[in-house]
């Protein structure tokens, strides 16, 4: 049998992704250890009750020491506080990596605190559901979903290339960009979506309480959708909306002016414009099936409801 490709492998939070990884790392073979640390000692009783960490140590920085890989899957604005803690403990050589939805931000956060003899790389897997904690992971998540790995200006070749054999081992196509591209494009592509889901049910939830129960009570299709997206982790998205601050903005601009031409197309009975602009949409549908990026991601986890936070 060949060795693991990763010797040590340290997961800091052991969430929907962090206890996902875990899985996936120790199902694929690809490291020798998979050590889990998490601040909450009651995630850590429920890592060592479902067996997915060799080592489940009380602190993150028992849990770096000697990691040749460290991944660190907390929400976005606690990545600053877990480098501060664990950087000081990174062996030389070791690889700093990240989950981060936003990239910019993390970077700007953690890279203070990685000491010159380690390697900071961050990524980001396109892959998750709107369920949290260490129940709700599974080995396939990444299987056939991308990881965005956004290195450093100074970053280490041989680092961002173990990282990318780390992430196709576990089923993903890496893709390789700038932290600050990434922003923009999950910006519109992730981050509005869940804007727009948390808006749409909010409004939903603050009509009269008769017209409420029957949204609920009829709810199929469209409104299902964007109350499974709304159903996301709170503190997670607070960060999102946080550290991806101008991004955000400047689609959130982009779609309020778009939406308000659909709005004057409406008034106006322009069902010309209309019916061209849904034209042009269900083409994009059309070829982001045709491209095979359509998952079952939204059946994910159903079973799971009960786990949820
Ligand atoms: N949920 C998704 O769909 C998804 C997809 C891709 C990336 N991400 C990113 O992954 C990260 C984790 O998300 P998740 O969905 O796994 O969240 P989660 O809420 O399921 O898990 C986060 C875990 O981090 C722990 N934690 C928080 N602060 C900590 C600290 N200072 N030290 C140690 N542990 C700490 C929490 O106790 C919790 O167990 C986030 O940055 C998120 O943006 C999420
Ligand atoms: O399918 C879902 O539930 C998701 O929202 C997953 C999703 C996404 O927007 O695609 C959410 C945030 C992550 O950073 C990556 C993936």
């Amino acid at each position: 049998m060949s060795a693991p490709l990763v010797g040590r492998l340290a997961i800091i939070g052991a969430g929907l992704i962090g206890s996902s990884v875990a899985r996936a790392v120790r199902e694929k073979g690809l490291a020798g250890t998979v050590v889990v640390a998490d601040r909450d000692a009651g995630v850590r009783a429920r890592v060592r009750e479902l067996g997915f960490a060799d080592e489940v140590p009380e602190t993150a920085a028992e849990a770096v020491a000697d990691a040749d890989i460290v991944i660190v899957c907390v929400p976005v604005g606690a990545s600053g506080a877990v480098a501060a803690e664990i950087g000081p403990a990174l062996k030389p050589g070791a690889i700093l990596s990240d989950v981060g939805s936003v990239k910019a931000a993390v970077v700007e956060q953690m890279a203070p605190h990685v000491p010159a003899h380690a390697h900071l790389v961050p990524a980001h897997p396109v892959a998750g559901t709107e369920f949290s904690g260490p129940d709700a992971g599974f080995a396939s998540l990444f299987e056939n979903r991308w990881c965005i790995v956004t290195p450093v200006a100074d970053a280490d070749p041989a680092a961002v290339e173990r990282l990318s054999v780390l992430w196709s081992g576990m089923g993903a196509n890496v893709e390789t960009m700038s932290p600050q591209h990434h922003d923009l494009v999950l910006a519109i592509t992730s981050h509005l979506p869940h804007l727009i889901a948390y808006n749409i049910v909010g409004t939903a939830a603050d009509l009269e309480q008769t017209l409420t129960s029957e949204v609920i009570k009829f709810s199929a299709g469209g409104f299902r959708d964007f109350t499974r997206i709304a159903a996301s982790d709170p503190t997670m998205w607070r960060d999102v909306f946080l550290y991806n601050r101008e991004a955000v903005l400047e689609m959130l601009g982009r779609f309020t002016e778009d939406l308000t031409a659909l709005q004057r197309a409406i008034r106006y009975g322009d069902g010309q414009t209309l019916f061209d602009h849904f034209t042009r949409t269900r083409a994009i549908r059309r070829s982001i099936i045709e491209q095979g990026q359509e998952t079952a991601a939204p059946d994910f986890g159903r079973h799971l409801v009960a786990a949820k936070k």
